[in-house]
Formats: structure tokens, sequence, C-alpha cells
């Protein structure tokens, strides 16, 4: 048994086992996508909520969160203005924060590859956001066609962003892991065995 807060045991675990835990069902649009495929989190949701071009409730989710939240921000899907630039990002990787998941836009790209915080979006803009003074933090929200919660579980690595309600997060951890260990199984099944891989194409093509 491990004493790790269960938001870190899924660090460890690729998107698609737990996709595969949860059948699918509360997987990020795939056009959320991080800015390098090396980045991989795994925190609770402090969750934002802003009208297009808005940024305001950005700034007061910087200065709720503690360290390894993740800021999950429901942008509208707009990419004409940016949710944060290197400046904004620069603040939230010295707070602590673990990561951002958006529903939009970020702006100064290179700059913000350079600060290594990860960042999953759904592309990059030039203009910034106005701060006008609108939007609202940890309150439900639709990111990617998800509903999150703030607390829900998000994982995020090179092939996109799950949300786990935390109220299911004990049993779809141990849903993750017997599906790692039985792709695992799998694999070893078949191997680099052509007989073996010929024998397990016949019992699926059966099943059709
Ligand atoms: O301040 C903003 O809203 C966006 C920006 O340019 C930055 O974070 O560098």
């Amino acid at each position: 048994m491990t004493n790790k807060p269960i938001s870190e045991q899924f660090k460890s675990i690729p998107t698609t086992a737990i996709s595969d835990a949860m059948k699918g069902m509360n997987n990020l649009d795939p056009s959320i996508k991080p800015l390098k495929d090396t980045y991989k989190i795994s925190g609770r949701a402090l969750t934002v909520k802003m009208p297009i071009g808005d940024n305001y409730s950005v700034m007061k989710a910087l200065d709720a969160a503690e360290p390894g939240d993740i800021i999950v921000i429901d942008a509208k899907g707009d990419l004409s203005r940016a949710v944060a630039g290197d400046f904004v990002i620069g603040m939230a990787k010295a707070l602590g924060i673990a990561g951002f998941v958006v529903d939009g836009a970020i702006r100064d790209l290179e700059a913000c590859k350079a600060l290594d915080f990860p960042i999953f979006c759904k592309g990059t803009t030039i203009a910034a956001g106005n701060k006008a003074g609108q939007g609202e933090i940890n309150t439900a929200i639709s990111c990617g066609g998800v509903s999150i919660q703030p607390g829900d579980i998000i994982v995020g690595d090179c092939d996109g962003v799950t949300a786990i309600p935390f109220a299911s997060a004990e049993d779809v951890l141990a849903g993750s892991l017997e599906k790692l260990q039985k792709d695992d199984q799998r694999a070893a099944s078949v191997s680099e065995d052509i007989a073996a891989i010929k024998k397990h194409l016949k019992e699926q093509l059966a099943k059709g």
C-alpha cells in the first residue's frame, strides 16, 4: 500500500488505460493536446469558467491555487484570445501549480515551452485576453466536452487529457491497474511469435 494521495497514484498510469477503465466516457476533446509530448500531469482540478476573451478569472485561480492543483479552464473553445501567456504561466510555475488544461488558446509559445510547464490546450494565438472582471472559479464546468467538478482528478499525457470524478477515483484506479496488467499479459502472449499472433487474431475475428 502507498500513502500517496490518490491523485498522485494516477501519475504512472497512461491515460489510455484510465480511459479503458472508464469506458472512454470522460476524455476531453482530442484537440486538447500537450505543448510537449513529454508532459505528464495528475492532480486535482481547480476549475475556471471564463467568458470568451476575458481571462480575469485565471488570475483569481492563480491566487486561490494550492501547490499541485491543475487549473482547468472552460474557455468555450475560443482560439482568438489567449487565456495565458508566458507571464501568467511563469507565475503558475512559481506557485507550484501542476499544469494548465485549456479548452482554448495560450500565447507566447516559445517562452511557454522554455518554462517547461505542462500546458494542454487547443492551440496558440497572438492576442491577449481582456481582464474585464467576469468569470468564476471552483464551480462545475464543461471543458473539452466533459463535465468537471472542482477537485476531480485530471490526468494528461501525450495522448490527451481525461477527467476522473473524485468519488469514483478508487474504482477507476483499480480498473486502470487491472487493465494495464491485462495489456501486459496480452502483449506477452503474442510477443513476436507469428503463430501466437495468428491465434490471437483468429479469436478476435471469431467474436465479430
Ligand atoms: O497577461 C496575459 O493575460 C497574457 C500574457 O500576455 C502573459 O501571460 O504573458
